[in-house]
């Protein structure tokens, strides 16, 4: 099989998301992509926990992607570009006609990613495709079309929505998640006081890059947790040796005590401020977005915190528009202080409904 001569053609994007955000998903993409100046619109993939913007014209896949940087996407737990749709994908032989739409293609690919909705039909699918999957994957290690040793090559998405249909997504590895599906595999740590905890694991892996994680989340620095009880933010600071000052009038839990890395206050996390500057704040406190938005502003804007991790609580119906408004809101404090940002915001596999955020100074 030769290397492809030219890109194949994307048909679309689709973002899989938490079943029950469809709308916000496709109202985001449907933005993004008006800004990228493309000619397409929303369609139904047939399932929850999906959406499809559908290209009038398709696009080369690289074009496409410098048009429109999917990562970006707050309400996308993972995104691809349509390549491929095989119909009557049931029966005895499955592998046979989706090698040859893959073949057609004529891409190379460095790893495959299984995927179905996040849903209980999407399981049972799972659980074939765990099965399916290395036989694609010997299938196309041997005609070449798979090459695990060639990390800057597309990933493969073999997405099955439900019947007998699969639909076949490329991404390159820094637009889509690591994870197939955007699930993380976290487990959830013995002394860790509640589940939560997994949300700001999630948020670390997700919103920081690995250099970023180590140089920020290290032993000896200070952090502030708005909104602690029972601690299992908190946890995540203690457990990688930062000294977390704990802010809320509910108790911490005793594992989390006995570290020693804390001080508890019951105090307002709206009016209490560190003496000095730290270099983490969090914040889970349950409130409105616009309230929780503008004070995360003032603490990294006003020197009181390096960076935050904080979550929006969204119990509203339009989600992706108080989204848009807690960011404009930030951006309007940042530039009144004259400074540059970097704000990154996504839903996470364990966010419910909520969103979860990054914030710091460039
Ligand atoms: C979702 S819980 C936090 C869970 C915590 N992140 C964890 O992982 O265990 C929200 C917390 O915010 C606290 N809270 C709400 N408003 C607050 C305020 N104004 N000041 C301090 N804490 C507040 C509540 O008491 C509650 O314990």
């Amino acid at each position: 099989m030769q290397p492809a001569q030219t890109p194949c053609p994307s048909t679309g994007i689709l973002v899989q998301c938490r079943p029950g955000f469809e709308a916000d998903a496709l109202l985001e993409l449907e933005a993004a992509a008006r800004a990228a100046r493309l000619i397409g619109k929303g369609e139904a993939v047939g399932t929850p926990g999906a959406t499809l913007f559908r290209l009038d014209s398709p696009q080369p896949h690289d074009e496409l992607r410098r048009r429109l940087d999917v990562s970006h996407l707050v309400f996308s737990r993972q995104a691809f570009q349509l390549i491929g749709r095989v119909e009557g994908f049931a029966g005895r032989d499955r592998l046979g006609p989706l090698l040859k739409a893959l073949e057609a293609l004529g891409e190379r690919f460095s790893a495959i990613l299984p995927e179905t909705p996040d849903t209980n039909d999407g399981k049972e699918q799972a659980g074939f495709l765990r099965r399916f999957v290395p036989l694609l994957e010997a299938a196309l290690a041997e005609t070449g079309q798979l090459r695990p040793d060639s990390p800057h090559l597309p990933r493969l998405h073999v997405f099955l929505p439900g019947g007998d249909v699969a639909l076949l997504g490329l991404s390159v590895a820094s637009e889509g998640s690591a994870w197939p599906m955007g699930i993380p595999r976290l487990r959830m740590p013995k002394d860790a006081p509640s589940r939560s905890t997994l949300k700001l694991a999630e948020a670390i892996q997700t919103l920081l890059t690995p250099e970023e994680q180590h140089s920020t989340l290290r032993s000896g620095l200070q952090a502030v947790d708005l909104g602690a009880s029972p601690g299992g933010w908190t946890w995540q600071l203690v457990s990688r040796g930062l000294r977390v000052t704990a802010i809320d009038n509910g108790p911490m839990a005793p594992s989390v005590v006995a570290t020693g890395l804390i001080e508890h206050l019951r105090v307002d996390g709206f009016t209490w401020k560190p003496r000095k500057p730290v270099e983490w704040m969090v914040c889970d406190m349950v409130e409105q977005p616009s309230r929780i938005a503008p004070l995360m502003a003032e603490w990294v804007a006003g020197g009181r915190c390096r960076r935050s991790i904080f979550n929006l609580k969204l119990p509203m119906k339009r989600r992706h528009d108080e989204v848009e408004r807690c960011r404009a809101l930030i951006d309007q404090r940042m530039r009144a202080a004259g400074l540059k940002y970097i704000l990154r915001i996504k839903h996470l596999y364990h966010d419910r409904e909520e969103v979860t955020c990054y914030l710091t100074r460039r």
